[in-house]
């Protein structure tokens, strides 16, 4: 066995989710969930249903997160890292606020938060941390006494999350017909935001121009380039392109689109695409839908020769990555110093999130940054 780990003063880890439904029954009230009070239009969501209705009303995110909470367990044990593992959703079950108010029965105290989502802006840090609020103010008035909470720093640049990306990007290449496969461009690809949200995200005082968002996802794909620029002595062009937009067409969001981005590409002779989904933590409908169906549906269309290269999911190392992450914070907590791990341009990410930090529309508590009403 080797030596403990010490998570102190944490006494469990929540892997906090998006959730996705598990059946048909399930999508209508799943998106009711995902977009109250968000304004989405109703052809958006009549849209979104039928994605998850092609795939019998399932999506794929509830597996992964299963296979990631096993992958955690497993090395946590492995590791001497005595910390129970729990898991709460934002939009479907296990709700949350379910999982919080068993966490505090159980008697945790000190809760550390894994999100899945690896990057700033309002959708992948701050709305978690809303929901986080929420469930506090739910046990609040049920009377319990509410745990401490405090969110893993964000792991986009970390060496576990990266390096399974280098590899899919690899195995992607090595697919693609032999002919085609040196002048293979790669399409780095996240979850579209409104450019309002970018340009606010991330901590105002350390972020350029665009915001965080846009800096941390060019800094992994350049991270990915150069990696595999390094392996196989060949440069792929790549360029950061964005899927899934939702949201009113007059509001500017993040372009390209992949899809245009394909069409552009077609044209100018580029002999075959990698599309690398460095947005995402797994393999979920927005993979399965606007990348595996609708744009290699597109690039059919073209006949141009299209991979997409693997999430991280529940890759050994993505767990080992948050092992690391979990006993460089509770370090920190403790008052010790710590080296934090981190490639690429940017370094470590703020351990809490500032106040100001991915301002959303509409003033709401959050938890589990510097502008927390709980402490
Ligand atoms: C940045 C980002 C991530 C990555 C970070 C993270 O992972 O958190 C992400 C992940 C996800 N988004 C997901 C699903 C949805 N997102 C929606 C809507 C929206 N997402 C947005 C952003 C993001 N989303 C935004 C700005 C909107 C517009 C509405 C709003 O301002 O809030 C809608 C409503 C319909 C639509 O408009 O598409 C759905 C159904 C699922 C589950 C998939 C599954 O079931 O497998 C996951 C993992
Ligand atoms: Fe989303």
């Amino acid at each position: 066995m080797p030596d403990a780990l010490d998570a102190t003063p944490y006494d469990a880890l929540l892997l906090l989710s998006f959730g996705g439904p598990e059946g048909p029954d399930d999508v209508v009230p799943f998106l009711e969930n995902v977009t109250r009070g968000r304004g989405i239009p109703k052809e958006r969501l009549k849209e979104v249903g039928q994605h998850y209705f092609l795939f019998g009303g399932v999506s794929p995110i509830n597996d992964q997160n299963r296979a990631l909470l096993d992958a955690l367990r497993k090395d946590f044990a492995e590791h001497g890292l005595d910390l129970p593992v729990y898991w709460g959703n934002r939009n479907w079950a296990p709700y949350l606020t379910d999982t919080l108010r068993e966490m505090v029965a159980d008697g945790r105290r000190r809760i550390l938060v894994l999100a899945t989502s690896a990057y700033a802006s309002y959708s992948g840090c701050r709305q978690y941390r809303e929901n986080l609020a929420d469930a506090l103010a739910t046990l609040e008035t049920e009377g319990l006494e509410l745990p401490k909470i405090d969110k893993l720093r964000h792991y986009f640049n970390h060496p576990g999350f990266v390096e399974p990306m280098i590899d899919g990007v690899l195995r992607s290449l090595e697919e693609l017909p032999e002919d085609v496969r040196a002048g293979a461009h790669i399409a780095f690809t996240t979850h579209s935001i409104p450019t309002s949200a970018a340009d606010t995200s991330g901590p105002v005082e350390v972020h350029g121009e665009g915001g965080a968002y846009v800096e941390q996802h060019l800094d992994v794909a350049q991270l990915i380039a150069d990696a595999v620029r390094e392996r196989t002595g060949i440069d792929h062009p790549w360029r950061l392109v964005y899927q899934s937009r939702s949201g009113a067409p007059h509001i500017p969001w993040l372009e390209p689109d992949i899809c245009d981005h394909l069409e552009a590409a077609h044209t100018q002779g580029v002999p075959a695409v990698v599309m690398a989904p460095i947005g995402f933590v797994s393999d979920h409908m927005e993979v399965l839908y606007d990348l595996d169906t609708e744009a290699k549906a597109k690039a059919e269309e073209l006949g141009l020769p299209l991979r997409r290269s693997a999430t991280v999911g529940a890759d050994p190392r993505f767990a080992a990555a948050v092992r690391e992450l979990i006993t460089e914070r509770a370090a920190v907590e403790r008052g010790q110093e710590v080296t934090p791990c981190a490639l690429g341009a940017l370094g470590p990410s703020h351990n809490l999130c500032p106040v100001g930090c991915c301002p959303a529309r509409a003033s709401h508590p959050a938890a589990a940054g510097a502008d927390s009403p709980y402490t």
